[in-house]
C-alpha cells in the first residue's frame, strides 16, 4: 500500500522545495515501517544526529510575578536578565506567569484528542494552499522536500472586537459542534496568551530602557496565530526534523512543550537543548520585534528533534501586531553613537506573513530574504 500520491503542484516554484508533488501523510501507518519516505531525510549537514545529548541552554527563569509587584529592585533585576538573554539569543522563559495551569494540561489534551484522530476526520479542518490555519500532516501539500515529521493545527486570532470569537468559530465552522469544547479551549487560550504576551512587552520595553508601555500599545491590537504541534514517534530520528531550523517570522512565541523535550537552539555555533519545564513558557523573539527593535534583540535559529520512543506536543502562541500597522523602531532605538542607522525597511505584518506563505519557506535567513525582497521591489 502505498500513502504516497502524486498530484499536480499549485504553488509557483520559485523554492525548489515548494510543492511539485502532493504527498499523504499519515503517522499511524509511516511509524511502523523500517525506514522513512526520502522526502522526509533532511541533508547531511542539517540532520540531527548527536554522538551525545546536545548541551543544555540556560535560559534564565523570569519570575512575573516579581516583576508585576513593581518592586524596583525586582523589576531591574528582571530587565537585565531578559535584556542579556534577548541581546545574545533571545529566548528565556517566564514562571509565576498568572496562566491558569488546568487551562494549559485541557489544551494538551485536546491536542491529544484530536491528533489521535483518524486522518480523514483531522483534514476536516486541512489548511488550504496559501492559507496558514488549520490541519496541515507534515506539509505534504505544501513542500516537495525536507518535510518536517510533524502534525499541526493552526488558527487566527485577533483583538479586533468584530472577531471577538474567531478562534472558537473556525473549529465551530470547519469541524462541527463536536468541537466546541476544542474550540473554547483554544480561545480562552489565546486570551490568555496575549494578555501574557503584553506584560511581557512590558518587560521588553522596560530592558530596551524605552518604558513600560510602548511595545505594549503597539501590540495592544494584535491578529495572531495560536499553533498546535504533535510530533508522532519516527524511527529514524537521526535522518529528518520535526521542524526544521528557522527563525520565527512573527514579532514574540509563547511556547509550552509537554515533558518529552526536542527544543533545540543554536548559540555559539552548536545546538543547545531547551529542558521541558510544564510550569514555565519558553518565550523567544522573532524577525518582527527584531526588525522593531533595529536588530538589538535577537531572533534565533532554533528547531524541534523527534524520536523513537515518545510522541511530543508543544504548544505555540505567535504574536504578531495587527496586519497593516507600520513596522518600524521607535526613534530612541534608532540613534546609534555615530549615526542613525536603520537595518531593515518599514513593512507589515501582512506582507511578511504573505512572504512566508507564498514567495519563502522560513528558515535562518527570512528576515533577510524578506529585506532583500522589499528592496528588489518584491522581485
Ligand atoms: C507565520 C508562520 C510561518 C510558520 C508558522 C508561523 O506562524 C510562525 C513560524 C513559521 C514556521 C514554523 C517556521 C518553520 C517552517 C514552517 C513551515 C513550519 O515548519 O511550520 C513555518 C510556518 C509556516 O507555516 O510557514
Ligand atoms: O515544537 C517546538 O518545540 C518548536 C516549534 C517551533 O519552533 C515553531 O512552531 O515555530
Ligand atoms: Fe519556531
Amino acid at each position: 500500500m502505498s500513502l504516497l500520491l502524486p498530484s499536480p503542484s499549485l504553488l509557483p516554484k520559485e523554492e525548489t522545495n515548494f510543492r511539485q508533488n502532493s504527498l499523504i501523510f499519515d503517522a499511524s501507518f509511516l511509524q511502523n515501517e523500517t525506514t522513512i519516505p526520502q522526502q522526509f531525510m533532511w541533508p547531511e549537514d542539517e540532520k540531527p544526529h548527536h554522538e551525545l545529548p546536545p548541551p543544555q541552554l540556560r535560559v534564565p527563569p523570569i519570575d512575573l510575578n516579581d516583576f508585576l509587584t513593581g518592586d524596583p529592585l525586582a523589576v531591574r533585576n528582571a530587565a537585565r536578565l531578559v535584556d542579556a538573554a534577548c541581546r545574545k539569543h533571545g529566548f528565556f522563559q517566564v514562571v509565576n506567569h498568572g496562566i491558569d495551569q488546568s487551562l494549559v494540561n485541557e489544551a494538551h489534551k485536546i491536542m491529544d484528542r484530536f491528533f489521535g484522530m483518524p486522518l480523514l476526520e483531522k483534514q476536516k479542518a486541512q489548511r488550504k494552499v496559501g492559507e496558514y490555519c488549520g490541519y496541515a500532516s507534515s506539509f505534504t501539500n505544501r513542500f516537495s522536500s525536507k518535510l518536517p515529521w510533524k502534525e499541526t493545527l493552526s488558527v487566527r486570532y485577533s483583538t479586533d472586537p468584530l472577531c471577538s470569537n474567531l478562534v472558537q468559530d473556525y473549529f465551530l465552522k470547519v469541524m462541527g459542534d463536536d468541537f466546541s469544547h476544542l474550540g473554547r479551549i483554544c480561545q480562552e487560550y489565546c486570551e490568555a496568551m496575549s494578555r501574557l504576551s503584553l506584560r511581557i512587552m512590558e518587560l521588553l520595553g522596560m530592558s530596551l530602557g524605552i518604558g513600560q508601555s510602548y511595545f505594549r500599545d503597539f501590540y495592544e491590537e494584535n491578529d495572531s496565530i495560536m499553533r498546535l504541534n504533535y510530533y508522532p514517534r519516527c524511527q529514524k530520528p537521526d535522518e529528518t526534523l520535526g521542524t526544521g531550523p528557522h527563525c520565527d517570522p512573527t514579532s514574540l512565541t509563547i511556547l509550552h512543550q509537554d515533558n518529552v523535550g526536542g527544543l533545540e537552539v543554536f548559540v555559539d555555533d552548536k545546538w543547545h537543548s531547551i529542558a521541558p519545564c510544564s510550569e514555565a513558557f519558553v518565550v523567544n523573539i522573532g524577525d518582527t520585534f527584531m526588525a522593531l527593535s533595529n536588530g538589538l534583540y535577537k531572533s534565533c535559529l532554533h528547531r524541534a528533534v523527534v524520536n523513537s520512543h515518545t510522541p511530543r506536543k508543544s504548544l505555540a502562541f505567535f504574536l504578531s501586531p495587527k496586519m497593516d500597522k507600520v513596522v518600524c523602531p521607535p526613534k530612541a532605538l534608532m540613534v546609534d553613537d555615530e549615526n542613525n542607522q536603520r537595518i531593515y525597511p518599514d513593512f507589515t505584518w501582512s506582507t511578511f506573513l504573505e512572504f512566508t506563505q507564498k514567495h519563502y519557506r522560513a528558515d535562518k535567513n527570512t528576515l533577510e530574504a524578506f529585506s532583500n525582497w522589499l528592496n528588489n521591489g518584491r522581485k
